[in-house]
């Protein structure tokens, strides 16, 4: 810029120059002030300053779309096969680098065409943006033995999967999504230093495509937030309290950011929405004013995955550094009484969420078009941005891949690459620039949906009319029939189980894939199933388990094998969404009244029970996780549709009954994911899932026993819901986060029913030993009495290799065995 141009701008009082020029592209309100003295400046002092002048003009014109971040698999999972095939030695880490570089730049260029006025960049990440963020900030756990100066691949997928020596880092839900994120450790010890530059990589990487981006980090309040206290760190302490140390090193990056050219960085700072205490809302003030010091108004708040309550959107607005703030308006819509109530200023621009970043439907567009020209209203013209809810890692990619899904049922929906269009498509229409085909066809395409008939099933509707009217509980308590039971299965003290799935060999998903595409015959698909059932089922005995189960091997995915032998499904081909590192799950769109045709496991589960005198789990997933890990219809509440899934597994567990199965495991593996943030909502969402549960199990004898597992959740604050669901045993994830379940009980809470907190952390490939294994069940034993005391794997071990899981399932049985005895000589 030129010196006389600087000196006449900073004359103007607020002059355009001063403020960052990707919040001046899209304040038209001040561009439009200042542009017809800036133009008339530009024309009397220089060429480059008449480009400045001119990309004002151009981009204030543009519309005002915002994409809050991108799924990064790849539209055919590619990210996923490079990953898998670098770390098992078969390809490099220039290889796996090519496949990602090549993604990024398909991502930032399909968004630039579209049209999207922000696109993100550092939405990228090999394993985890939290993890990449742990990187970042240098905050390696020492055990890592990493030195720095900077996080590499061996350190970084050290972390993440755990290594021969040491094992991963804690893994855990992303709010209430089927995402995970590795849990930072941060102690009074941690040093932080820039460790990973890699959110300037790409942020030059997207610019030498002619894609200017907006580099996006998990804001430093939330990445604390979402820490947990090192081991060794004093008890109570808090990781928010290393704030001040974690700052610098943000804003390193962001000096060089701002000297390679970036004007605007987004903060997702999710844990805004949460219930906080109002002490916490200083260190959103302080972050952002330090940081605000350093990049000027440039800065972009996200929040997502609920409304914002009220002190948290009083401190948002009260950030004077803060130059836009985004607000999911698809998880409620509450926040919007707040702008009323409270006003927005008039320097900011608000980024209203209101395409849905977690589901596959089409959005109502005349819907939404309402709801923004009331923002509009309220706010004035251009300063209300379009943007997607959320980040759009949580839905699937591009519906162009479906090529199996009828037009209507794709008519219906829209994945991420869809859903750049639908805010482009709501931004132009808000600046007066309406594409009519594009709205007409969506407003069809909602009308027929409404009215299908593929979508309502009268029957289904009646039954579940009155179920809201009773308890639907079992009528003998749970000791008693727990002792019935025993009379029955008559297992040793500490039963050991299984959680259900056996490895997923290469070989199962071959043969799934040649029975889908003919290229098998169904019968020869049942033997080759029937012979890994009898294989699992001879390596459980030999082992010696007590519960056997087996293993899983006809499921390609615990959600996705129930919906499509439900009706009211459909599922897509290449609906990916990344789940943890390089899983993935495909949701079951439910898009219509659900009802069971006929039995969908019995024939598995009497197969695998006639091969054994030992009692064989049937394996079931619950209403609630169906619901929670599918694509739900949105034109009922959630807590009908989990109705409907309930009476199909009810059917399905009392025909198990009557085949002579005995013990029934209905996993509920996402009940705690499907809590609500806000606590205003969480008891009925209590209510309605924990009753859910008991109606698909209310039918049974007392001899039946039936199993519940959970996994990945903190559980401690549904503690009480878990204790209602009334089931028999409970398995549940333990061994990963250190043993905090178990707090629960030391605090007093009385659980009378079988608890199996899982001894085998199997999310890494790690082997733990027979005394690993012996002390963590010892702790249990501290604080659960041993007859209540089951001995099992953390989940199901479908991710593992047989190489891994018959040492470690050898490794459990002894150490159960070893334990049996201690108790033995104790009396
Ligand atoms: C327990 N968990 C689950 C969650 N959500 C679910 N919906 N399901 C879960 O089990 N959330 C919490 C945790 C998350 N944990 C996991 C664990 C494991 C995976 C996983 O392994 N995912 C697989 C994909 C699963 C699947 O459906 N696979 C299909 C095959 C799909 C495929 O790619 N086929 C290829 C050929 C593959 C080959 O080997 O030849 C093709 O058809 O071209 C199947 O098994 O049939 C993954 O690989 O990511 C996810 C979440
Ligand atoms: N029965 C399932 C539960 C996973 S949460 C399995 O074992 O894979
Ligand atoms: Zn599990």
């Amino acid at each position: 810029m030129s010196s006389l141009l600087s000196a006449h701008v900073s004359t103007m009082g607020e002059g355009v120059l001063a403020i960052p020029a990707l919040w001046r592209d899209i304040w038209p309100p001040l561009a439009i002030r200042h542009s017809s003295s800036f133009l008339c400046l530009a024309s009397v002092f220089s060429l480059s300053s008449l480009r400045i002048a001119f990309l004002i003009v151009r981009l204030s014109s543009s519309n005002m779309a915002h994409i809050v971040g991108y799924p990064r698999m790849g539209p055919k999972r590619e990210l996923k096969f490079a990953l898998e095939s670098f770390w098992d030695g078969k390809s490099s880490a220039e290889d796996l680098k090519q496949v990602a570089k090549d993604l990024r730049a398909s991502i930032w260029n399909q968004q630039k065409e579209a049209g999207v006025t922000w696109i993100p960049s550092n939405t990228f990440s090999y394993y985890d943006h939290v993890l990449d963020t742990t990187a970042m900030v240098g905050a390696v756990p020492e055990r890592y033995g990493w030195t720095g100066p900077s996080v590499e691949f061996d350190t970084y997928f050290s972390m993440a999967r755990g290594n021969k020596t040491t094992p991963a880092m804690e893994m855990t839900k992303w709010f209430d999504t089927n995402y995970h994120y590795i849990v930072p450790e941060i102690g009074p010890e941690t040093k932080f230093s820039l460790a990973s530059r890699k959110a300037l990589d790409e942020y030059k990487e997207a610019l030498e495509l002619g894609v200017k981006t907006v580099p996006v980090f998990v804001g430093p309040v939330s990445y604390l937030i979402m820490s947990k206290a090192t081991r060794d760190a004093p008890k109570n302490f808090d990781p928010l309290s290393l704030l001040d140390s974690i700052l610098p090193v943000y804003k390193e990056i962001l000096s060089e950011l701002k000297a390679a050219g970036a004007h605007g960085v987004q903060f997702d700072e999710p844990t805004l929405v949460l219930d906080q205490e109002s002490s916490r809302y200083e260190a959103y003030k302080k972050a952002y004013d330090f940081l605000g010091a350093e990049f000027g108004s440039g800065i972009l708040i996200e929040t997502y995955f609920a409304d914002l309550p009220a002190e948290a959107y009083k401190t948002l607005i009260g950030l004077e550094s803060v130059g836009a703030i985004g607000v999911d308006l698809v998880r409620g819509i509450k926040t919007l009484e707040l702008i009323k109530e409270h006003g927005f200023p008039a320097e900011k621009k608000l980024l209203a969420g209101v395409v849905d970043g977690r589901n596959i439907w089409a959005n109502d567009l005349a819907a939404s078009l309402t709801l923004l020209e009331g923002l509009v209203a309220d706010l004035g013209k251009d300063r209300v941005m379009v943007s997607t809810s959320c980040s759009l890692l949580h839905t699937a990619v591009d519906l162009k891949n479906e090529t199996k899904l009828d037009d209507e049922m794709k008519s219906w929906m829209a994945f991420a690459a869809q859903k750049l269009h639908e805010v482009v498509a709501l931004a132009n229409a808000l600046k007066g620039n309406k594409d009519e085909a594009f709205f007409a066809a969506n407003a069809a395409a909602q009308e027929s949906r409404r009215n299908s008939p593929r979508v309502h099933n009268a029957a289904v509707k009646e039954a579940t009319k009155n179920l809201e009217e009773s308890e639907h509980r079992r009528a003998t308590p749970v000791v008693n029939r727990l002792e019935e039971q025993q009379k029955k299965l008559n297992l040793p003290i500490l039963p050991t189980t299984t959680i259900g799935s056996f490895p997923q060999t290469p070989e199962l998903r071959r043969v799934r894939r040649e029975v889908k595409s003919k290229k098998i015959t169904e019968e020869e698909y049942t033997k080759a199933i029937q012979t890994e059932i009898q294989n699992v089922v001879k390596l459980q005995e030999d082992l010696d388990l007590d519960v056997l189960v087996h293993g899983e091997p006809e499921r390609n995915d615990m959600v996705e094998y129930f919906g499509e032998q439900l009706q009211g499904f459909v599922f897509t081909a290449n609906g990916w969404v990344q789940s943890y590192g390089s899983r993935c799950v495909k949701p079951p769109v439910i898009f219509g009244d659900v009802s069971r045709p006929s039995s969908m496991t019995v024939y598995w589960s009497k197969y695998a029970q006639s091969l054994t005198s030992r009692p064989m789990k049937g394996m079931l997933t619950g209403p609630v996780t169906i619901l929670n890990w599918s694509f739900v219809r949105v034109d009922q509440p959630r807590s009908t549709t989990c109705l409907q899934i309930a009476l199909a597994i009810k059917d399905e567990v009392e025909d198990l009954e009557a085949n002579g199965i005995t013990v029934i495991q209905i996993d509920e593996a996402a009940l705690r994911e499907g809590l609500p943030l806000r606590k205003s909502e969480q008891a009925s969402y209590q209510d309605w899932a924990v009753h859910s549960f008991r109606i698909t199990t209310c039918g049974v004898k007392d001899t039946t026993q039936i199993h519940t597992h959970m996994c990945y959740s903190n559980f401690n604050d549904i503690i009480h819901s878990i204790i209602d669901m009334d089931a028999d045993v409970i398995t549940i994830e333990n061994s990963r986060s250190d043993e905090k379940l178990l707090s629960v009980f030391r605090e007093g809470v009385k659980y009378a029913a079988g608890i199996g907190p899982g001894v085998y952390d199997i999310h890494s490939p790690r082997i733990p030993s027979t005394e690993e294994m012996a002390d963590r069940a010892r702790k249990m034993l501290a604080v659960l009495e041993s007859k209540v005391l089951w001995i099992n794997p953390d989940c199901g071990l479908k991710t593992r290799k047989y190489a891994e899981v018959v040492p470690a399932l050898t490794n459990l049985v002894a150490a159960t065995k070893q334990l049996r005895a201690e108790l033995a000589s104790a009396k």
